[in-house]
């Protein structure tokens, strides 16, 4: 955390133009607020110093369509803020621009989506300039996207000088103990989900730290593949090549040591009925995995290991395939403390009361490289004294 400019370290005055880039990446229903709670101490900071704060988030991806407007988290904000909390559904624009210049001192108004722009993903340069006309000064929150190098987030960071939020920071610092924890001996991993950092990062990294890796979701039907095994229509994620690559080369460097290949699966038909098959007898062409059975063994290591961390659900929890996730759980029953859930989907749809992350795919990248893109260029901005001739 050296070499960043702290927000904490900022006394804010009235009238300072923000801009505050968040990670409110959760959708209509607020299953997990989590990643709004984070950030309310920030912003009421701000807020009560009289600053005016323009704030962006992402959700959601422009590439499926998932993305929408964020009145539901405007909402949200208001109530836990005690302030209205308006939601200006643009914020490239030249009447985004407007609209941030007339902001009341104090006043916090949450603008456009940026996913809703194909450049947020793409890191348009043009998009973060545009961005960056609502503000003067840039506090990066948001960690759970602290691995992305997006338009809302370094994008901004060419423009304005910037600062690293409390939240991200904190965030950060409590991941610490978890990736400095014991080693080999003593710490076991599960993945799961359908991000391809669960495998290039997750699977990569912690079979290098952990005594074992437990793999699920995509990673799992990554590895039975690179393995060899027929997966029929199993979820393979948006790399999917990437990620095979990948998954070889940590079963070339490991011979399978230390990750947990399971000898049954369940599997989902066309018709959605499920059932447990063996894994040599392969996957029939029309069906996916959909869970697995953790072998004895394995559990009996999750039952008595110092840590576990758990990024992504290891099967499609929501839809009722609950058999890996609930043996989990199960087995460090009276552990939570020592037991780390990483990531959105997980968090929100595992039933755990123990500490968690807001990240999933920053929290491994930290946990495994030690920093994420955002405090690099954090950094970078402030070696740069980016944006100090901003008004
Ligand atoms: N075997 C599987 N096939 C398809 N999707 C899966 C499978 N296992 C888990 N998932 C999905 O992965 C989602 C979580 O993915 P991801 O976004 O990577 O996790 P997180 O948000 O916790 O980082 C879950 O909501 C679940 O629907
Ligand atoms: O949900 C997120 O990450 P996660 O699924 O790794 O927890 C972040 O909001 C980042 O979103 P993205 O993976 O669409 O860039």
């Amino acid at each position: 955390m050296r070499g960043l400019r702290l927000l904490s370290d900022h006394r804010p005055a009235a009238g300072e133009r923000w801009i505050y880039s968040a990670g409110f990446n959760v959708g209509p229903a607020l299953t997990d607020t989590g990643r709004i709670d984070v950030e309310l101490a920030d912003l009421a900071r701000l807020s009560a110093a009289g600053a005016r704060v323009a704030l962006l988030s992402h959700q959601g991806s422009a590439k499926d369509g998932s993305a929408v407007h964020l009145d539901h988290v405007a909402g949200y904000l208001g109530g836990r803020l005690g302030r209205p909390v308006r939601y200006l559904p643009e914020n490239a624009t030249a009447r985004a621009r407007d609209w941030a210049a007339e902001l009341h001192d104090g006043e916090i108004a949450l603008f456009g989506n940026t996913r809703l722009h194909p450049g947020d993903e793409a890191a348009d340069p043009g998009l973060a300039r545009a961005l960056a006309g609502l503000g003067d000064r840039v506090a990066v929150g948001g960690f759970s996207k602290a691995h992305r190098r997006h338009a809302s987030n370094t994008g901004l960071l060419d423009h304005l000088p910037g600062y690293a939020a409390d939240s991200l920071v904190a965030e950060a610092r409590a991941l610490d103990p978890w990736a400095t924890g014991p080693g080999r001996g003593h710490a076991v991993a599960v993945l799961g989900g359908v991000k391809p950092e669960k495998t290039l990062i997750g699977l990569t990294g912690l079979t290098r730290t952990h005594r074992l890796v437990i793999p699920g979701g995509v990673v799992l039907n990554t590895l039975l593949a690179a393995a060899g095994h027929p997966v029929g229509r199993s979820e393979l994620g948006s790399a999917p090549e990437r990620c095979a690559r990948a998954a070889r080369a940590v079963l070339d460097r490991t011979g399978g040591e230390g990750i947990h290949l399971p000898r049954v699966l369940v599997v989902a038909g066309p018709d959605g009925v499920t059932r447990r098959i063996r894994v040599e007898d392969g996957v029939p062409d029309d069906c996916a995995v959909v869970d697995f059975v953790i072998e004895p063994w394995a559990l009996d290591l999750v039952r008595g290991a110092e840590r576990v961390l758990i990024a992504g659900t290891p099967g499609l929890y929501a839809q009722g395939n609950r058999h890996a996730a609930a043996a989990v759980l199960a087995a460090r029953a009276g552990r939570e403390a020592t037991t780390l859930l990483l990531g959105g989907d997980t968090v929100a749809e595992l039933p755990w009361t123990g500490p968690r992350s807001t990240g999933g795919g920053s929290a491994l990248q930290y946990l495994v490289e030690g920093t994420c893109a955002v405090f690099e260029a954090l950094k970078d901005n402030r070696r740069r004294g980016a944006g100090h001739h901003a008004h």
